[in-house]
């Protein structure tokens, strides 16, 4: 497998709103896309745009979200997975576990609407990492 190029930084934050309102202030962001719900996935999400890439805003959706521990180890929230993209999330699943590292569940669908999943960050130098297909040209 080819590393592929970063989509997102994940960042938990116990608000979207005050998240935003600081990255407007403090870093000049200036194209928030409109937040919304994944309970799929636990959270609720919102994408800042950058140059290169995009910062994935996340928050709990309830008290069984995945980044409930994480907010209660982080009470200010903070930088919580990065996000590569890959052509074919089976044989790319079949490649980390080839490595012994530990896949988190099957493939599901992620905020850009195709599927990925998420590698330990014990089996990743203390990174969580997502992975995730490439959209389709024209695609989210
Ligand atoms: C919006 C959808 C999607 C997208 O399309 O982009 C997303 O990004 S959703 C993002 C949220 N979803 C997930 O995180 C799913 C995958 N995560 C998990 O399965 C779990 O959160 C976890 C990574 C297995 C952690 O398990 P958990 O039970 O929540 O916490 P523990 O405290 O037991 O963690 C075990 C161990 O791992 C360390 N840890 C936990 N989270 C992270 C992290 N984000 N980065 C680095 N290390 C992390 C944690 O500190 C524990 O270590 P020890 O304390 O040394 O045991
Ligand atoms: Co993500």
């Amino acid at each position: 497998m080819k590393l592929g190029r970063l989509n997102h930084i994940g960042v938990a934050t116990p608000s979207i709103a005050e998240s935003v309102a600081h990255y407007r202030a403090v870093m000049g962001a200036e194209v928030v896309r409109e937040a919304f719900d994944l309970p799929a996935q636990g959270v609720k999400v919102c994408f800042i745009d950058t140059p290169n890439s995009q910062i994935e805003l996340i928050e709990p959706l309830g008290a069984d979200s995945p980044i409930a521990k994480f907010l209660e180890k982080n009470p200010l929230g903070g930088q919580h997975h990065v996000c590569f993209e890959v052509p074919e999330i089976h044989a790319a699943k079949a490649w980390f576990e080839s490595k012994g590292a530990r896949v988190l569940g099957a493939p599901r669908i992620g905020a850009h609407g195709t599927p990925v999943f998420f590698v330990h960050p014990k089996d990743m130098g203390g990174v969580l990492t997502e992975i995730m297909e490439t959209p389709a040209p024209g695609g989210h």
